[in-house]
C-alpha cells in the first residue's frame, strides 16, 4: 500500500494473523479427529479454550516483541480459569501450543523468542491483553477464535485482529483458515465441506487487511506446512459486489438464532425483494464474504439488552467498507468503536452491504418492520 503511515504496524499484523491461523488449523484438526463422542464432548471444550488462549498468546507476545512492550491491547480472554490449579493440564497444552507456533515465527519472516515461553510467561502474555480501549490512543483488539462452535464444528471460524487510533479502526486483519480462495468458496463450503485433512495448500483458507482510507482491501492465501510468508505474497485486491438489484443479492446472517433474529430478518428481507435463502455462516467470516463480492448483505438483529463488543466486528467492518461496502447500526449510523469494549448506542442491529442502494432500502425496511417486531 503506497501510504507509509503504520505499514509496518500492518505488516506485523498480517505476519502474526497468519501465525494464529496455522495455530489454529492444527488444533481443529485434533479436535475433528478426536472420535469417541463422549471423549469429544469433553475434550472439545478444553481444545477449543486452548486455541482461544494459545492465538491470544502468541499474538500479545509477537506483537510486543515487534511493536514494543507498551502497546494496548483488548481481547476476549482473560487468565482467571487458566491459572487455577485445576487447569494445569490445558495450561500445560496452551504453553506447548504457544511454543510450537512462536518456534515458527521466520517461516512468517518474524522473529520469535530465544528460548521456549515459561507457563508464567504465557499467562502475562494473555493477561496483558486487559486494555479497555477508548476514545484516545491506539488500542489492540483481538477475537482470539472468533465463532467458537463453526471451530468446534470444523466449518468456518476467524482470527480478527484490529487496530483503532484516536477511536477510529485504522487497521483490519481477518484470518479466515477454512475460506476458500476462489471465488464464490464460501458457498460451495457449505453444499461439499473440504475435509480438513485434504487441505491443500493455496486453495482453502486465506487472511485479508486493509488499512483505512486506502480505498483497497486485500486477500492472501494461507500458507502451509513448511512454505514461507513472502510479502505480499500472492496478495490479490478483493472489492464488493457490483450487484444492486435485491432479487439477486445473496445475504448473509448469523447460524445461530439466539445471536440475531432469523424471522426478523427474514421480514426485512422478503420487503426489499431479496429472494435468495440465506447463507448462514459462523464469524466474522460473513464480513469477509461481503469484502470479497461473495455476498451482499450481511444483517445482525440480536436479542434486545445484548451488547455487541468491539472485537466481533472492528476488522470486519473495515475490510468491507475499504473494500467499497457500507456498514451501519440498522438505524443508518456508523458503528462507534471508540466507547471502550462494546459498541455502545448501537440502534437495533447492524446492516453491512455491498453498496448504497441496498443498504438505503434495508435500513428503510428495518424502519417499516420494527414496529411489528417483538424484538
Ligand atoms: N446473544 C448473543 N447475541 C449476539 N451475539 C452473540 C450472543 N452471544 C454471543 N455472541 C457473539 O457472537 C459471536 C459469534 O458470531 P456469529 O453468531 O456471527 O457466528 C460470538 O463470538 P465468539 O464465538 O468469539 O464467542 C459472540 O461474541
Ligand atoms: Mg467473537
Amino acid at each position: 500500500m503506497e501510504n507509509e503511515e503504520y505499514s509496518k504496524e500492518l505488516n506485523v499484523a498480517v505476519r502474526v494473523v497468519h501465525m494464529a491461523c496455522s495455530l489454529c488449523e492444527k488444533v481443529q484438526k485434533q479436535l475433528i479427529s478426536t472420535n469417541s463422542d463422549q471423549v469429544k464432548s469433553k475434550d472439545d471444550h478444553s481444545l477449543v479454550t486452548v486455541a482461544d488462549w494459545s492465538v491470544q498468546a502468541t499474538v500479545s507476545w509477537m506483537l510486543s516483541k515487534a511493536l514494543g512492550s507498551q502497546i494496548s491491547i483488548v481481547a476476549e480472554e482473560d487468565t482467571q480459569t487458566l491459572s487455577s490449579p485445576e487447569s494445569s493440564s490445558v495450561l500445560a497444552k496452551v504453553v506447548s501450543a504457544v511454543n510450537g507456533c512462536l518456534a515458527e515465527a521466520p517461516r512468517f519472516g518474524l522473529q520469535g523468542p530465544d528460548n521456549a515461553l515459561s507457563a508464567s510467561q504465557v499467562l502475562d502474555a494473555i493477561s496483558r491483553c486487559n486494555s479497555l480501549g477508548g476514545p484516545t490512543g491506539q488500542h489492540w483488539v483481538l477475537d482470539p477464535v472468533d465463532g467458537t462452535l463453526g471451530f468446534v464444528r470444523g466449518d468456518q471460524y476467524a482470527v480478527a485482529l484490529a487496530m483503532i487510533d484516536g477511536g477510529e479502526v485504522i487497521i483490519g486483519v481477518l484470518g479466515c483458515p477454512n475460506y476458500p480462495v476462489k471465488d464464490d468458496g464460501l458457498k460451495q463450503y457449505g453444499q461439499q465441506k473440504v475435509s480438513l485433512s485434504n487441505k491443500s495448500s493455496g486453495e482453502v483458507g486465506c487472511v485479508m487487511y486493509t488499512r483505512k482510507g486506502s480505498r483497497k482491501a486485500w486477500m492472501q492465501p494461507l500458507i502451509h506446512y513448511d512454505q514461507r510468508l513472502e510479502w505480499p505474497n500472492s496478495a490479490k485486491p478483493v472489492q464488493v459486489s457490483s450487484i444492486s438489484n435485491p432479487a439477486l443479492a445473496t445475504f448473509c446472517e448469523p447460524v445461530e438464532k439466539t445471536n440475531s433474529d432469523h424471522s426478523f430478518a427474514a421480514g426485512v428481507a422478503c420487503n426489499v425483494g431479496l429472494r435468495k435463502k440465506p447463507l448462514r455462516v459462523y464469524s466474522m467470516v460473513k464480513y469477509a464474504a461481503i469484502a470479497r463480492g461473495e455476498a451482499e448483505i450481511y444483517m445482525r438483529f440480536a436479542r434486545s439488552g445484548y451488547k455487541e463488543k468491539i472485537w466481533d466486528h472492528a476488522a470486519g467492518v473495515l475490510l468491507v467498507l475499504e473494500a467499497g461496502g457500507v456498514v451501519t447500526d440498522a438505524g443508518g449510523r456508523p458503528l462507534d468503536f471508540s466507547k471502550g469494549i462494546y459498541l455502545e448506542g448501537l440502534d437495533r442491529g447492524i446492516i453491512a452491504c455491498s453498496g448504497l442502494q441496498l443498504h438505503e432500502k434495508l435500513i428503510g425496511a428495518v424502519y417499516a418492520s420494527w414496529e411489528s417486531s417483538n424484538l
